[in-house]
């Protein structure tokens, strides 16, 4: 690993009256990885957490950031806190302020930024997050989901190099909870650093880069997913139960079923693997379905409607909060809200059409990804701009041939 961005080095910490919550860990957050603390509940997983920002200081061992040792004067853990930002997992905790936009105001006010730079700020993170025309709200009548948001913009108004979640799908539903981790995906592909705990594994597996696992306040393992998360007997001393695609995979390759490689994260992976195993390679069709492409920012509802009318798409997938907003003003019906991009891959390999909407960086994300897929299979899918001004539905654009 190059120099880490953030590291722990052997570090205790008991809470008054209370047995360690850390017992001697030391661990190591490469910049720009995104890692997932996985234990059972009471691990030291939060623990740990709040001692990244400062907000707990070990009773012994060494907290450092960017190759400095923490000081914890009130001046340097301001600065530290507006590098290395917080969201607790109860977001009642962080929300402060009477309307949206005052809280999410208040760490850049607090930072002493003039009144134009705390404008942007609000607005941009605000925006980031899916939350624009939300400002004069009171947060504490929004739903879980939302309040989720909103903590989370205020965080990024500060723009910290790390954002740390302690447990950032807790109480969330389904949708809700990918949509937040696709949204620390996008964060982390932005560059920033991204840290979380989570006793589940299956987020964890599909997620992160690295795993740490704990039990007890101490480190049983780190790695790769895919190494820790097959080691059952490391699961079992962390009362875990393997991912399942992860778990389905090992026995179907202990049975030499399934041809050997890197474990597959996705559904989609999985039934690659499977064909190349049963064909010796992935199999041509004649008729792949075609993935329309629609930036809500730019479209009407109308190119959409005339998509279904025609019968040229039986499913329709939203990514991100604007596009949903989109989706929702329209009266579009949506078929998929998360996992967008790989279930419409999976619905072209079998001849059906969908239609993906989406905003902004997230539309080349969509053709990267397709692009990246049709090259890494060898099976040429099309994905076809709707709406945007001289292109009609019919105009091709081929992402790999
Ligand atoms: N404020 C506190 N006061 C006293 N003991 C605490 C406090 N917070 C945590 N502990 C104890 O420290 C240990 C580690 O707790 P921690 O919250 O870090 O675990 P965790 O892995 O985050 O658990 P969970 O998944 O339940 O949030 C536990 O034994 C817990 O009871």
């Amino acid at each position: 690993m190059t120099t880490p961005l953030l590291e722990i080095d052997n570090v205790t910490y008991a809470y008054p009256n209370g047995p360690a919550a850390l017992a001697g860990v030391s661990v190591r957050i490469a910049a720009g990885s995104k890692t997932a603390l996985v234990g059972p509940n009471g691990a030291g997983k939060s623990t740990l957490l709040l001692m990244l920002n400062g907000m707990l200081r070990p009773a012994s061992g060494t907290v450092r950031f960017d190759g400095r040792p923490l000081a914890y004067d009130t001046r340097s853990l301001r600065d530290l806190r507006r590098r290395v930002g917080f969201v607790f997992q109860n977001p009642d905790v962080q929300i402060i302020a009477p309307t949206v936009e005052a809280d999410v105001a208040f760490g850049p006010v607090n930072l002493g930024l003039p009144p134009d730079a705390v404008r942007r700020a609000v607005r941009d993170a605000l925006g980031y997050v899916g939350l624009h025309g939300y400002e004069k709200r009171p947060p504490h009548h929004l739903s879980g989901g939302e309040k989720k948001r909103v903590a989370i913009a205020g965080i990024l108004a500060m723009e910290p190099a790390v954002l740390v979640f302690d447990e950032p799908t807790n109480t969330l539903d389904p949708a809700s909870s990918e949509e937040v981790m696709e949204l620390l995906d996008e964060l982390a592909s932005g560059g920033r650093t991204v840290l979380i705990s989570t006793h589940d594994v299956e987020l964890a597996y599909r997620w992160a880069d690295s795993i740490i696992l704990m039990e007890r306040g101490s480190v049983l393992a780190r790695g790769p997913p895919e190494e820790v998360f097959s080691d059952h007997g490391l699961l079992a001393a962390a009362r875990l139960k393997p991912p399942a695609l992860l778990d389905l995979y090992n026995e179907l390759d202990l049975r030499g079923i399934v041809a050997r490689g890197v474990p597959p994260k996705s559904v989609l992976e999985f039934t690659d693997r499977i064909e190349r195993t049963l064909h010796g390679h992935v199999p041509a069709r004649d008729e792949t379905g075609t993935i329309y492409l629609c930036d809500a920012d730019r479209t009407g509802g109308d190119a959409i409607r005339q998509l279904a009318e025609e019968g040229r798409v039986d499913h329709v997938g939203a990514m991100g909060t604007r596009a949903k907003e989109f989706a929702n003003r329209e009266r579009i019906l949506l078929d998929y809200t998360y996992g967008v991009i790989d279930k419409c891959i999976l619905k072209a390999l079998i001849g059906e059409n969908s239609l993906i909407i989406t905003t902004g960086g997230m539309l080349d994300h969509v053709r990267h990804r397709i692009g990246e897929y049709s090259a890494e299979s060898g099976r040429a899918l099309a994905v076809t701009p709707v709406g945007e001004p001289g292109i009609t539905g019919r105009c091709r654009e081929r992402v790999a041939e």
